[in-house]
């Protein structure tokens, strides 16, 4: 095993199969055992939903119980909480929204049980606190107010980093964006628009997102490219790793277990930075949020569970090797990838550069790139 930091979601092993068309396939995992079989697995961290530990209903002494119990089973194993997040989707009084909710006494209850959550997050050292607003959309147009909806929105982000700078907690909020499912249309679909709305709060700064791979995939999307421009304007905060096969519903298989090419390419990113080093090697930890497969019996949950680990650490090494290769270096010097610069036209005045006489573009249109070349390198060191 290498010196890659995993995490998992608590929700992702704890899964017992309940989908929109069939029944639990597996019986309910203690979130202690559950941590210790993670431990078990190779994991360093885990992350949770308030409701992944204790349900919604439960009364103080229960809740604190459970906390407890989760806890101890941390202190045991040495398995640390890196995040946080909490269930603003599961229950009824959700169902049109918690924050974009038309109705204020839905909004209040779901950021005080935000806060809830972030101040537990805080006592368990959590650095990230993470928000999906899996029911932060419409399925008919026009059922909620759009301008109102993204100022909702994003009043209540920005509420949630003020608390957790009131309170001088070492946090940082995480935007998860998803296109679709639950919601017809969910808000904050994909990175960019996540990041376009973080651009307008008054605490911006500690708010950044939380791309998970299948979600962008889902909106066709190349997760690689999100992670990419997440880093550039520093605002990737936290991952979700995990496998899909292109639009449709949101598989949340074992990372790399839908488009294996392009895992390949976000490991390559995520351990190597860029080719010519623009973007740093990521330093978070490397966090699963999957599911286990409805066929698979308890056995299966932690088989897949290290199918994740194995395949991140495969890809790793491959990765390492394509980089390593003189052929593929030789490549991108070809192509002009090692090439950093950015001064398109600086210091020039315009009328200079205007007056300058154009290139022969024959001849520039003639420039062999070698790209297929390039891509077979890489194919042969993820094929062996
Ligand atoms: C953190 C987030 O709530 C986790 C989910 C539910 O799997 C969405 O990806
Ligand atoms: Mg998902
Ligand atoms: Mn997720």
């Amino acid at each position: 095993m290498s010196d890659i930091k995993y995490s998992f979601g608590l929700w992702t092993t704890g899964w017992q199969g309940v989908d929109p068309f069939g029944d639990a396939t597996r019986p309910h995992l203690d979130p202690a055992e559950n941590i210790r079989k993670l431990a078990e697995t190779g994991a360093h961290a885990f992350t949770f939903h308030d409701n992944d530990v204790w349900p919604i209903d439960a009364t103080e002494a229960q809740r604190q119980a459970a906390i407890d119990s989760v806890k101890a089973a941390s202190e045991e194993t040495g398995l640390v909480c890196e995040m946080v997040t909490t269930n603003t989707f599961s229950h009824p009084v959700f169902k049109a929204g918690s924050f974009t909710s038309n109705d204020r006494s839905i909004r209040r209850y779901g950021l005080r049980k935000v806060l809830k959550q972030v101040d537990l997050g805080a006592e368990l050292g959590a650095t990230t606190f993470v928000m999906w607003g899996g029911r932060e959309g419409v399925e008919y147009a026009n059922s909620k107010d759009l301008g109102t909806a993204h100022a909702r929105y994003a009043e209540g982000i920005d509420t949630v980093a003020a608390y957790i700078k009131s309170k001088g907690y070492d946090m940082r909020v995480a935007l998860e964006p998803k296109p679709n499912e639950p919601r017809g249309d969910i808000f904050l679909p994909t990175i960019g628009h996540a990041i376009a709305l973080i651009n307008t709060l008054d605490n911006g700064d500690i708010v950044g997102v939380n791309p998970e791979t299948g979600h962008e995939q889902m909106a066709g999307l190349d997760y690689t490219h999100g992670l990419a421009l997440a880093l550039y304007v520093n605002k990737l905060f936290h991952i979700d790793l995990n496998g899909q096969n292109g639009p449709k519903y949101d598989q949340d298989l074992v990372f790399g277990h839908g488009n294996l090419l392009s895992a390949f390419f976000t490991v390559d990113l995520l351990e190597n930075g860029s080719p010519n080093g623009t973007i740093a090697p990521y330093q978070g930890y490397r966090h699963f949020d999957y599911k286990p497969s409805r066929t698979e019996y308890i056995d299966g949950i932690w088989e897949s569970a290290a199918a994740n680990i194995k395949t991140y650490e495969l890809l790793a090494a491959a990765s390492k090797a394509y980089r390593a290769d003189a052929e593929v270096q030789a490549a991108f010097e070809k192509a002009g990838v090692l090439d950093a610069s950015t001064t398109l036209a600086a210091g020039e005045s315009f009328e200079s550069f205007l007056a300058e006489p154009d290139e022969d573009i024959a001849s520039l249109g003639k420039r062999h790139e070698g790209l297929v070349h390039l891509h077979q390198l890489a194919l042969n060191h993820i094929l062996g």
